[in-house]
């Protein structure tokens, strides 16, 4: 696996397998990189002739007060792991070639960032699709991966993607899981061990909706309290949002139906964590 920092020199390399016929498989992070990551490559590896990781810690992306500064980072430790998962190169470009001087352009996915975590977080989704798009043109990818733990920015991201025409193919795949339940997440590293017990309060919540789903409920306030007091037990974690919302859409659902997506951001000491877990798909269709 080769490394490579420079854009110009990404983007020839990769216009070069391109007119070679070979299909390029991109999986876009930020690095510090799990066993989610790497369910992206293998997917990548099992599709492409070529597959990019990239990895680049998007300042754009963070707002004032946010945890730009400690989002953990470990370069040499990600290339091991990339490698073994079967990357080919690893595009770590610096922030100032992919933010020169001067740089004065946004791409602006509107509506679907307006709520959930584009609400509390005012600019974030300008950074990812801004960045994203970047990426794409630098990596010309025939199809790009992405964990749907983050699902609204996977939604975001396909909405873009049609919007740009952008010739390829966005795929979405699984949340990988830590074998408690814990959506495996970069930002675990920075939780206490009292708050990694604490932070397991997301999935259990996530099971207590799925329980009250099966059983036949389908009032979203009922559920939604449900989660609220079961994530309120930690005294460690505050709720940014638990919202039940329509998978495309994004907006909220207040009847259950088989669109319906249970979404969660909590803050767990000073770590802000998310999940979700798509209700709809434990309601039998009529
Ligand atoms: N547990 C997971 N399962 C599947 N995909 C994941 C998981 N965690 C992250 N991803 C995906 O990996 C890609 C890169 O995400 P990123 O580098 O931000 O990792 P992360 O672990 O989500 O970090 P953080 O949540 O701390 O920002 C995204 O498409 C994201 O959805
Ligand atoms: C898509 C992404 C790599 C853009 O910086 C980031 O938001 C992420 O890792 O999910
Ligand atoms: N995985 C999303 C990146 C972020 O939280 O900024």
């Amino acid at each position: 696996m080769e490394i490579i920092e420079d854009v110009a020199q990404m983007q020839q390399r990769c216009l070069e397998a391109r007119q070679k016929g070979l299909r390029i498989a991109f999986v876009p992070t930020m690095g510090y990189l799990h066993e989610g990551h790497l369910s992206l490559v293998r997917a990548a590896r099992a599709e492409g002739d070529i597959v990019v990781l990239s990895i680049f810690v998007n300042p754009t992306q963070f707002g004032d007060g946010e945890d730009f500064d400690s989002y953990p980072r470990d370069l040499s430790r990600d290339a091991e792991m990339a490698r073994t998962a079967g990357a080919n190169w690893l595009f770590a470009p610096r922030a100032k070639d992919m933010y020169p001087a001067g740089y004065a352009t946004w791409v602006d996915v509107e509506g679907l960032t307006d709520t959930l975590c584009g609400a509390s977080r005012p600019g974030h989704f300008r950074g990812v699709t801004t960045v994203v798009c970047k990426l794409f043109n630098i990596v010309q990818p025939h199809v790009a991966f992405f964990g749907s733990k983050d699902f609204q920015q996977l939604a975001v991201i396909r909405r873009m993607s049609a919007d740009l025409n952008l010739p390829l193919e966005v795929r979405g795949m699984p949340i990988v899981r830590e074998p408690d339940g814990l959506a495996m997440s970069s930002r675990n590293v920075n939780l206490s061990p009292a708050e990694r017990g604490q932070a397991l309060c997301l999935y259990e919540a996530i099971g207590i909706a799925t329980a009250l789903v099966r059983a036949g409920e389908r009032d979203s306030r009922t559920v939604i309290e449900a989660v609220r007091r079961r994530i309120e037990q930690e005294p460690e974690a505050a709720i940014d949002y638990v919202q039940i919302c329509h998978a495309q859409t994004l907006a909220d659902c207040h009847a259950l139906d088989r669109h319906a997506v249970l979404l969660l951001a909590v803050r767990v000491g000073t770590t802000r964590l998310i999940d979700n877990h798509h209700l709809g798909e434990e309601i039998p269709e009529s």
